[in-house]
């Protein structure tokens, strides 16, 4: 399990590091800068051949102070190094000074002011590489130069794209105006259109949120996380196999294991969802089919079937013992014809809530789905029962709009129950919430998909999964999780219809297995996202059930 850290954690790590008397802020200051020129190096090997051309824009704070390391390195590899600085030498934090003071020995130093961006794009183009080390972890507000370096950047990756020279852009821990707890960038204007973006990023000891959430995948380019020798970032038990892939990391540093003094109480953490966790939480153990627990799907009317029939193929898939589609008496036909180790039954009686609470009587049955393909009216009408029921319960799609229509039904959520909404579902529940998200972000640390998840889940009392390809976990207690489907690890395919309904079959299936609500929905995501990828391209929902035992086997 790999921790994903605020900008606070991470200066928490860096000032503990510190006292500790282990290292230097200076030290840490040249190790970053060195990951910056190895990661640089790494990607693009053609530049650690000859000598280049680069130019190196410093800010005020030690992101600046980590610039001035890597032009200092680059002019030490040969390279013609000009060097901008944003902001007054005499204001640098003493690291950044000090560093700012060696480079001065070897070159100058331009200030970087609007005008300096005036016409940039043809000067940059003999340039190999620009290295944006303005903003790091330590932005607090938009920038006032942002839109010129933006359009600077950007004018150099339009020139490479149109097949002229190309310098490649490296950012410095982050793209500078990117929040590192957010992913957002910081402004009113429409963010992309004014982003600087990076073909490469290199951040240091462990992924930010920022990296991995809303605008930072498609900002950052590649994301390279070098270590700076502040400590093992994995948990014990996790090798080095349990690294994301697409995040490609340095080698393990020496000690591991163990949470270093100054880390934040776990509540305050978000943890990534590793592959050794899923392979812990999907093991099954010796038993019989009730050992594995019974799965209810609830099912759409005549001809609105398939959702169901999507979820209940992905709960037996993952391992439970028996799976059951209940439906309305008119659609038994429909589903009988396409459904065989999947069990059926009718919803018979005076009512279909009176129906479900009988078969609810049968204790065995414990993990329900409502929601896929159900009908709003239907799901109101059946939400009552299955919650008074108090078994493990996925709600989705028409059932989410049931809730968020009726206070008296969101009241009756317990803790055994896991929401999945979409983001436009998520608005429809927690309109006040998604509109925070949604306003522009003007100070840093801007709110995030992991604050709106978090704060979501606790006024639920349940653990709530906010989709995307940036998915966050988050239960009641704080307690986090982020199954990013970004940089190498993408599976852009996944945005197919029905999908939703089979990831919310994962879900309850492994419920009926005994997982808690929490590490169903980190696993079950995690595993969604490896069944698309090992897929491909092409994928149909109908894949992601079938492609399971694949992945399943990956992970033995
Ligand atoms: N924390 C750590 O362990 C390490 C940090 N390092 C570097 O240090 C960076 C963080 O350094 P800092 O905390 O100094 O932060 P930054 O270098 O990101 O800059 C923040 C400075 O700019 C000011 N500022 C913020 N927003 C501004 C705005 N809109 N306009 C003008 N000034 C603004 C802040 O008050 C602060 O002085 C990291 O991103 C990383 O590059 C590395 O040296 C490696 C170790
Ligand atoms: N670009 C993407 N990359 C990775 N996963 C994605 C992407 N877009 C959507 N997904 C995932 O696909 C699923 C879609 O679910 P949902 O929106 O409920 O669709 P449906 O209702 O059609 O099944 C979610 O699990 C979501 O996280
Ligand atoms: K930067």
């Amino acid at each position: 399990m790999t921790e994903i850290l605020t900008s606070a954690q991470m200066r928490a790590i860096e000032a503990a590091a510190i006292a500790s008397g282990r290292v230097t802020g200076l030290e840490l200051m040249e190790r970053a800068g060195q990951g910056v020129v190895e990661a640089v190096f790494a990607e693009w090997p053609a530049l650690a051949a000859a000598p280049h051309r680069a130019v190196v824009l410093c800010g005020p704070g030690s992101n600046g102070g980590d610039g001035f390391v890597v032009a200092r390195l680059l002019k030490g590899w040969g390279w013609e190094v000009e060097v901008f600085l944003y902001g007054e030498p005499g204001k640098l934090p003493p690291d950044a000074r000090v560093n700012y003071e060696r480079w001065c020995g070897m070159g100058a130093v331009l200030p970087l002011d609007d005008e300096r961006f005036d016409g940039w794009p043809n000067a940059a183009s003999g340039h190999a590489v620009i290295v944006d080390a303005i903003f790091g972890t330590g932005l607090v507000r938009p920038y006032r130069a942002h839109r010129h370096l933006a359009m600077t950047l950007n004018s150099c990756q339009s020139l490479s794209r149109k097949g002229g020279p190309s310098p490649k852009v490296v950012a410095v821990d982050l793209p500078s105006g990117l929040c590192s707890n957010s992913g957002r960038w910081l402004g009113d204007d429409q963010p992309l259109d004014f982003a600087p973006l990076a073909n490469l990023t290199v951040s240091f000891h462990a992924p930010k949120l920022g990296h991995l959430l809303a605008d930072g995948p498609v900002s950052c380019g590649r994301l390279v996380v070098a270590d700076i020798g502040l400590g093992q970032r994995l948990a014990p038990g996790a090798e080095a196999r349990a690294r994301p892939a697409g995040w490609a990391f340095a080698p393990a540093p020496g000690g591991r294991g163990g949470r270093e003094p100054g880390l934040p109480p776990r509540q305050d953490t978000v943890e990534a969802i590793a592959q050794a966790s899923v392979a812990q939480s999907v093991a099954k153990a010796a038993g019989h089919k009730y050992t594995h627990g019974h799965a209810l799907i609830l099912s759409g009317a005549v001809g609105r079937g398939g959702a169901a029939r999507l979820a209940a193929r992905g709960a037996l898939r993952i391992g439970a013992g028996l799976v059951t589609v209940a439906c309305p008496p008119s659609a038994l036909i429909e589903n009988a014809a396409r459904l065989d180790a999947i069990m059926l039954r009718p919803l018979r009686g005076e009512s279909e809530a009176e129906a479900l609470a009988t078969l609810l009587e049968d204790a065995r049955i414990n993990a329900l789905c409502l929601g896929p393909g159900l009908g709003v009216e239907r799901a109101r009408e059946l939400l009552p029962v299955a919650l008074a029921a108090k078994r493990a319960t996925v709600l989705d799609a028409d059932a989410l709009t049931a809730l968020a229509g009726d206070p008296a039904l969101f009241a009756l959520l317990h803790a055994s129950c896991l929401l999945t909404p979409h983001a436009g579902e998520f608005a429809r529940l927690f309109p006040d919430i998604a509109a925070k998200l949604a306003a522009p972000a003007t100070t840093g640390p801007a709110y995030s998909k992991v604050d709106a998840t978090r704060e979501a889940a606790a006024r639920a009392g349940c653990t709530v999964l906010l989709k995307g390809p940036d998915t966050v976990i988050a239960a009641p207690s704080g307690r986090a999780a982020l199954n990013a489907a970004v940089y190498d690890r993408a599976a852009p395919w996944l945005a197919t219809a029905g999908a939703g309904d089979v990831l919310a079959g994962i879900l309850t299936g492994l419920l009926a297995r005994g997982l808690e609500p929490f590490s169903a929905a980190s696993t079950a995501a995690w595993l969604h996202v490896e069944a698309a990828r090992s897929f491909g391209p092409g994928l149909i929902a109908e894949d992601l059930p079938e492609q399971l035992p694949a992945v399943l086997r990956n992970l033995s």
